[in-house]
C-alpha cells in the first residue's frame, strides 16, 4: 500500500540504546506517547498492561524484547547463553494466554536460536534481531495482503461495522481488520466504519475510532449495545473483526462480545468475517472450547474511567477478555493467503501447505 494514508507503527527497536520504543496504547486517544523498554521486566508489564496489544504486535513486541534483553548477555557458551533465552521466554509467555503470536513468536525466536547453535554468541544475537525483523516485515506483508483480499469481499461505500481494535496499532502496520478500509481509502471506497467501543478497555472508542478518524475515514462511535440497532436499520454491509486466535475448526476467541456481534450479524443476514493471519491460526488447538480466555481485573470494569466507581465496591464482576465465535457463525476467514471458507480444518490445514 501507498504511504499517503497516514499509518502509525506501534512497536520499534532502537537497537543503538539496546531498547524497544512501543507507542503506549493505554494513553491514547489523549496522549500520543512512546516508552522506551530495556527490560523483560518492562516488556512484560507492558503486555500484560495493554500498553502494547493485539495479537500481531503483541508478537512482535515479545520477539523485540527477547532480542534486546539477550543481546548483553555475558555468556560465552551456546548452552549459558541458550539457558538465559528460555528464561526470558518463559517470563514473556506468562503475561497473556490467549493470543496465539505471542507464543508463536517466541518459539520462532527459539527455532531460530537453535539453528544459529554452531555460530558463535555474536552470530546469535545478530541472528535473533534478523529473525525478529523478519517477524514484523512478514507481518506488515500479511495484513496488506489481508487487505487485498477482503476487498475482494467488500464495495465501495459500505458500511463496516468493526469490534475492538484490529488496527495497525495492533500488528507492524495497516492491522488485519482495519487494512481493507486503509487500502479501500487509498482507492475512493468511501467506507462507513461503524466502531464498537468495546467495553470494558474500549479499543474501538480510544483506539479504532482515533486511528481511522487521523487517516480521514469516515468513522461513527457507537456503544456496544447498538450494534443491532446499526444492523437493522441496513447501516452496515459487512462485519469485520480480528482474531486472537483461530482454533483448527474456524472458531476464533477475539475481544469480549465479538459473539454477540456475529450473532447479530447472522440474524440480520449480514456477512461476518474475521481477519486472521496465519500466524493467529493454531492447528493444535481443536475447537474454541480449548482456548484459554484471558480474566482480568475488576477495576477494569468497576472503577476505570470513572471519576467515582459506579457500581458497590462489593459487588462481585466476570471480566473475561474474550469470547469465542463458532465457526458456524462466520462466513469467511480472510488471511494472506486468501479466504477460508466453511469446513475450515480441511480448508485451515490446506493453506498451511
Ligand atoms: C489484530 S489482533 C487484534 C485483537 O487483539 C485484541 O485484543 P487485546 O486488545 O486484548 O490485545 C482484540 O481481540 C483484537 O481483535
Amino acid at each position: 500500500m501507498s504511504e499517503h494514508v497516514t499509518v502509525i507503527e506501534s512497536v520499534k527497536l532502537d537497537d543503538a540504546n539496546d531498547a524497544i520504543i512501543l507507542l503506549d496504547q493505554t494513553q491514547l486517544p489523549n496522549k500520543k506517547e512512546f516508552l522506551h523498554l530495556k527490560t523483560v521486566d518492562d516488556v512484560w508489564d507492558a503486555i500484560y498492561q495493554l500498553k502494547v496489544r493485539g495479537a500481531p504486535a503483541i508478537g512482535i513486541a515479545a520477539a523485540y524484547g527477547i532480542y534486546i534483553v539477550t543481546k548483553n548477555s555475558k555468556a560465552t557458551s551456546f548452552d549459558a547463553f541458550y539457558q538465559e533465552f528460555k528464561t526470558a521466554k518463559e517470563k514473556l509467555a506468562s503475561s497473556r494466554p490467549t493470543a496465539v503470536n505471542l507464543f508463536w513468536a517466541l518459539d520462532r525466536m527459539e527455532a531460530r536460536l537453535q539453528n544459529e547453535q554452531t555460530g558463535t554468541i555474536t552470530e546469535i544475537k545478530n541472528a535473533l534481531r534478523e529473525e525478529a525483523d523478519l517477524i514484523k516485515k512478514e507481518d506488515q506483508k500479511v495484513c496488506e495482503a489481508i487487505g487485498y483480499h477482503a476487498l475482494e469481499v467488500l464495495e465501495p461505500g459500505w458500511g463496516i461495522l468493526t469490534h475492538c481494535n484490529a488496527g495497525t496499532i495492533a500488528t507492524a502496520k495497516y492491522g488485519t481488520a482495519l487494512a481493507p478500509i486503509y487500502l479501500g481509502q487509498e482507492r475512493g471506497y468511501d467506507f462507513k466504519v461503524y466502531a464498537d467501543e468495546t467495553r470494558p478497555l474500549l479499543q474501538g472508542a480510544r483506539l479504532t475510532a482515533w486511528e481511522l478518524n487521523e487517516a480521514g475515514v469516515d468513522v461513527t462511535l457507537i456503544c456496544d449495545n447498538m450494534a443491532s440497532i446499526v444492523m437493522s436499520q441496513d447501516k452496515v454491509q459487512a462485519v469485520l473483526v480480528g482474531c486472537d486466535r483461530v482454533a483448527a475448526n474456524g472458531d476464533a476467541a477475539n475481544k469480549i462480545g465479538t459473539s454477540g456481534v456475529a450473532i447479530l450479524a447472522k440474524h440480520y443476514g449480514i456477512p461476518f468475517y474475521v481477519c486472521a493471519p496465519m500466524s493467529t491460526i493454531d492447528l493444535n488447538t481443536e475447537t474454541g472450547s480449548d482456548i484459554e480466555i484471558e480474566l482480568r481485573s475488576e477495576e477494569e470494569i468497576k472503577t476505570k474511567w470513572y471519576s467515582e466507581p459506579m457500581a458497590p465496591a462489593d459487588i462481585k464482576t466476570y471480566n473475561p477478555a474474550f469470547d469465542v465465535t463458532d465457526h458456524s457463525l462466520i462466513t469467511g476467514i480472510i488471511t494472506e493467503k486468501g479466504i477460508v471458507s466453511p469446513s475450515y480444518k480441511e480448508n485451515l490445514t490446506k493453506i498451511f501447505e
